[in-house]
């Protein structure tokens, strides 16, 4: 992968030019041109992306295709899949599409073909994921399992939660799946209250199996469960490590046949394809899982091959780049009109914000260009009782994807209709908005005062030119999802090579954890701290005093 300042490009030049010059662009305007829908939108198998309603025309859109070319987009992708090692302060590769690679085609790291050993982990979670779903998996007293409890934190977590959320409608009835994140003890004592400990199944997920949190709540709940078993053998029953470090897991008590492994060149927030997603498998059922996989190889291939004007992750990336860097926007909203893909954006937001997050370019250098925005967001009509107002008439610029399904898995009366009506008339009203006229007509034609329309009229306008993306999925199902998983992860990739950072490390997630286990020693005690800043010490002796 090459070193380029993406500012120093012909293309970004030209960008920044057409920003000053088409700063009066209307998203509006632009449907003059009566094919815009047809032009700025594609299809791939069950989803459709409407990308129309942006502030892009024609020649905006052919400067940032000259980008991807000037950044040799092509080289970086070929990179990924092809297991260089990219991720270049931990000196690592960025396998995680190996680990859905239904094709089955030679993934070489380091001269060896990974797919062998992602088959074999693969064959050993359908083994264990089929006897939890078919009841035949039993705890110490011969009872089959019925509540699984995931352990683990990031990357260990928001993914088989998301997705365990999002696929609900596949999840075996039978099963209850819960996840301890936090090292509050609240988290974990509030998750026994509900499971017994002779039908409970704990995975301790852990890439590192070093994470503190991680391995606090682990031990907790091990001596939860030996204070009912009261019988050391009885944990081989009970709890299964996900891991990297198979040394670590032995450490802790863990049968490594009781381990499911995956490899450093999966990073934590791209792991939920690995053994990460057993507790998913388990839930859902191995053949669910695969569907997930084959999902997002599907999305891996389009990436791969897809002509860059016809490459969904590509364009996405593009709109996100041209709302961050030539408009000005420092966030972006991921709504889903789906109530079960409540933690979609909050998965996100570790994808991105760990990914791309970053001011140091690859070369080491300070970057004088915005990079990664601030994800958030939450699932649609409830956000539009919450936070919408300042999306339609802050001063903030807050590009936002509306998601949603045209099937849902509840067809409750007209409930779908209703809040697909909402998802389309959003965008839509974000677009046009409602001008300074339209008010006063309205308000004329509803009779109100001359004085009450002077008053409120103004309040009462919105200024539209809002960018969305409207992505639409037939039905939201493991393969479906898979599909729109690996899109954004494709979308961050992209985003990293333009603006020339390391997407695949997290330094920045460092500094507060070494530090917390120095102050951790100082919290014992009654002594005074004085080893800090005043604010630091203070705070510190005040916590003691009130602890007294
Ligand atoms: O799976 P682990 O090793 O417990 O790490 C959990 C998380 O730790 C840190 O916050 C980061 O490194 C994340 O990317 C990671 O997902």
């Amino acid at each position: 992968m090459k070193n380029i300042n993406p500012t120093q490009t012909n293309s970004w030049a030209s960008l920044s030019k057409q920003a000053k010059e088409k700063s009066s662009l209307t998203i509006k305007s632009l449907f003059s041109e009566n094919k815009r829908f047809e032009k700025y939108s594609i299809q791939l198998e069950d989803i459709l992306l409407d990308y129309s309603k942006n502030r892009i025309d024609d020649s905006i859109k052919a400067s940032l295709f000259d980008l991807v070319e000037e950044v040799n987009l092509k080289s970086a992708i070929d990179a990924m899949f092809s297991g260089e090692k990219i991720n270049l302060t931990e000196n690592r590769a960025v396998l995680h599409t190996a680990l859905r690679n239904r094709s089955n085609s030679p993934v070489y790291f380091e001269g060896n073909d990974v797919m062998p050993d992602v088959n074999s982990v693969l064959k050993q979670m359908k083994s264990f994921a089929d006897q939890v779903q078919e009841g035949k998996w039993l705890g110490y007293t011969g009872k089959p399992i019925t509540s699984l409890v995931n352990i683990g934190i990031g990357g260990s977590d928001l993914g088989p939660v998301m997705v365990t959320e999002a696929l609900k409608p596949f999840q075996n009835p039978n099963l209850e799946i819960f996840f301890v994140s936090n090292v509050d003890g609240t988290h974990m004592a509030e998750t026994l209250k509900k499971v017994d400990p002779e039908t409970t199944l704990f995975f301790i997920a852990s890439k590192t199996f070093t994470t503190q949190e991680t391995m606090t709540n682990a031990h907790t709940a091990r001596d939860w469960f030996l204070k009912a078993a009261k019988d050391d053998s009885a944990v081989a029953k009970h709890f299964v490590a996900l891991s990297t470090n198979a040394k670590s897991v032995e450490e802790f008590g863990i049968d490594t046949k009781n381990m499911f492994a995956f490899w450093d060149w999966v990073g934590g927030r791209y792991s939920l394809w690995s053994a990460i997603g057993l507790p998913i498998a388990c839930v859902i059922g191995f053949d669910n899982f695969e569907k997930l996989l084959a999902g997002a190889h599907s999305m891996d291939q389009h990436f791969r091959n897809a002509r860059f004007e016809e490459n969904i992750p590509v364009i996405l990336a593009l709109i996100g780049l041209w709302n961050t860097n030539f408009l000005g926007a420092t966030s972006e909203a991921i709504l889903p009109y789906d109530q079960y893909l409540h933690r979609f954006a909050a998965y996100f937001q570790q994808g991105n914000m760990e990914s791309n997050g970053k001011y140091v370019s690859r070369s080491g250098e300070k970057v004088d260009y915005p990079t990664g925005p601030i994800i958030w967001g939450e699932p649609g009509t409830n956000g539009q009782h919450a936070f919408y107002q300042l999306i339609h008439q802050g001063t903030h610029l807050i590009p936002c994807d509306f998601i949603a399904p045209a099937n849902s898995h509840n067809p409750i009366g007209d409930h779908h209709v209703k809040l697909l009506s909402n998802f389309f008339a959003q965008t839509e009203a974000l677009m046009n908005g409602k001008s300074h006229d339209e008010v006063i007509a309205e308000m004329e034609k509803a009779g109100k005062s001359k004085e009450e329309i002077e008053k409120i009229a103004l309040h009462r306008v919105f200024e539209g030119n809002r960018p969305t993306n409207s992505i639409l999925v037939k039905e939201l199902n493991p393969y479906t999802l898979g599909q729109l998983v690996a899109m954004y992860e494709h979308k961050i990739f992209v985003q990293g090579v333009i603006w020339n950072i390391l997407s695949f490390d997290q330094w920045g997630v460092e500094l507060g954890k070494v530090l917390a286990n120095a102050i951790l020693p100082e919290l014992h005690g009654d002594e005074n701290v004085s080893s800090h800043d005043g604010s630091t010490n203070g705070l510190i002796n005040a916590f003691k005093a009130m602890r007294k």
